[in-house]
């Protein structure tokens, strides 16, 4: 019998500078940014706009933050990504499985995984972006450049690829355990809930028949919105609330690194801060289920400076929960995932 191949695994995240230098962080934010999934205008004003506005004018700012981030391994996005993938290297039957890992953005290239795949012969690709919810700026920019190699190839295997996993048990297994150990620790008045966010405009020209008005429709998730970013983060937060017990009335979500002057979804992280220390709220534990690797969204963005915000105003304890890195129940999360589109 002729033996057939392997089935290839490429892992993608965001992506993120090679280095804290100025250089490198605007080199960053220019692939990033004319992404046209990612700043969706028409070419040109996106290129004056990132050429002429944000890249210059971001980037000694930006490459200020990563510098706050970094650490003796790099960025952590980086290397929480490739020991993730290293990891789910390990629980997979090495007969039936290829592992890559590679970056929508810079280094490593999507580009470098696939011809890894392509090199060790494999029958089929599973495609796992890693966000938890889908949006075209993120899974959709990744299937996106996915096609556009392998267009280029002879011979195209069986793609697969997944594009949300917002309900996997172990998905929100792993978030109660890092949840629990918080909990453990102290006692909270409320729990936050701070995803990344996305322009308006996003959300609408991805609304089938017009069915996301970016309010209260987000309160419920099903066949008419399942691909809308905003109902799926608030639907993640019910299930993380679910498993964990939190009272509803003690929950909230909210969203968070707005760029640019036009709206973004609502309601702003920013604007949640001020709302709870008004109301006397001291101790907030904040989860940030959009992301899978400690980053500088969550570190530095929520850890450090929502922290100081909150405190600046009469806050107390604004404690971050960690993010799933390479931990043992997203590991098996992952497994599971690849496994049942094997
Ligand atoms: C849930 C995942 C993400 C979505 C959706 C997303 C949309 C989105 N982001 C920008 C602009 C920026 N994002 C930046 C950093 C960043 N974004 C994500 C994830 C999502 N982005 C991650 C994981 C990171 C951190 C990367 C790291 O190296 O740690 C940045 C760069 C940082 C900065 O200069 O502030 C920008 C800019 C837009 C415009 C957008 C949707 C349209
Ligand atoms: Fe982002
Ligand atoms: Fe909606």
């Amino acid at each position: 019998m002729i033996k057939s191949g392997k089935t290839g695994v490429l892992l993608v995240n965001l992506g993120t500078p090679d280095s804290t230098a100025t250089g490198d962080v605007r080199k960053y934010l220019r692939e990033f940014l004319m992404d046209g999934r990612v700043i969706d205008i028409p070419s040109f004003p996106r290129w004056l706009l990132v050429n002429l506005i944000i890249a210059p004018f971001r980037s000694p700012k930006s490459a200020g933050e990563y510098r706050k981030l970094w650490t003796d391994r790099g960025s952590p996005l980086l290397f929480h990504t490739e020991d993730l993938k290293a990891k789910v290297e390990k629980v997979l039957d090495p007969t039936q499985f290829v592992v890559t890992m590679g970056m929508r953005y810079q280094s490593p290239s999507i580009e470098s995984a696939l011809e890894e795949l392509m090199k060790a012969k494999v029958k089929k690709i599973i495609v796992l972006p890693l966000f938890p919810q889908y949006a075209s700026a993120t899974n959709g920019s990744v299937i996106d450049k996915v096609m556009e190699i392998v267009k280029r190839w002879q011979i195209i295997p069986e793609i697969s690829f997944i594009s949300n996993f917002i309900d996997h048990p172990l998905f929100l297994k792993a978030w109660e355990e890092l949840g629990k150990e918080m909990m453990e620790k102290q006692e909270y008045d409320r729990f936050l809930f701070s995803y990344h966010g996305l322009p308006e405009r996003q959300i609408r020209k991805g609304s089938v028949d017009n069915y996301c008005q970016l309010g209260a429709c987000c309160n419920k998730y099903g066949p008419s919105n399942q691909f809308c970013y905003r109902a799926q983060c608030f639907q993640t937060t019910r299930l993380i609330a679910a498993k964990l017990g939190l009272p509803e009335d003690k929950v909230m979500t909210c969203f968070q690194s707005r760029l640019g002057k036009d709206p973004w979804i609502q309601p702003y992280t920013e604007d949640m801060i001020k709302k709870l220390a008004s109301e006397g709220v001291k101790k907030v534990l904040v989860f940030s289920p959009a992301f899978v690797a400690d980053c500088l969204e969550t570190t530095v963005e929520v850890g450090q400076e929502y922290k100081e915000q909150f405190e600046e105003m009469g806050g107390e304890h604004w404690d971050l929960v960690p993010s799933l890195n390479s931990g043992d129940t997203w590991v098996a999360c992952v497994k599971e995932l690849v496994e049942s589109r094997a």
